[in-house]
């Protein structure tokens, strides 16, 4: 099991083993209770795999692994806001609560319109000098 993931602590970090520890309980709560990071997960996996295929070169790889962070980053950004949101409201209708909600949606929205256009014009590059 995961360091940190049934503790109650409230304290400060006493080193990094526990930061880490509690970073890496992040990224699990992540994979397991958010279904588009699952999807992201699942594209990002495709990416590569089409990256290796096509053998892409080193610039092209920097700009598929940025765009792969960059949705990962907002998608991080929409389940803290999430997060953060219910336990204030706890549940309860506000127009703040989805304005917040909402706009992280967007910003998630906007990451994955920006991977898909760095995807397509470096795999559409890759596929072009492929067929070649
Ligand atoms: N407390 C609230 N007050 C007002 N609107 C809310 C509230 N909670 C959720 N909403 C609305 O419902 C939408 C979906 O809520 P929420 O993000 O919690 O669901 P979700 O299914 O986990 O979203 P996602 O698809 O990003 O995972 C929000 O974008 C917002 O428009």
């Amino acid at each position: 099991m995961l360091m940190g993931l049934n503790d109650k602590q409230t304290t400060k970090n006493k080193n990094f083993l526990q930061s880490f520890g509690h970073a890496m309980n992040g990224i699990y709560c992540l994979v397991t209770t958010e279904r588009n990071f699952r999807k992201h997960l699942v594209f990002a996996t495709l990416a590569v795999i089409l990256g290796f295929l096509l053998q892409i070169n080193l610039d092209q790889w920097l700009w598929v692994i940025f765009a792969l962070f960059a949705v990962i980053s907002a998608e991080s950004l929409n389940t803290i806001v999430e997060a953060v949101v219910d336990l204030i409201v706890d549940h309860k209708y506000d127009p703040l609560a989805k304005r917040a909600k909402d706009v992280a949606a967007g910003g998630v929205l906007l990451s994955a319109l920006f991977a898909v256009i760095i995807g397509l014009i470096v795999f559409g590059q890759a596929l072009l000098a492929f067929i070649k």
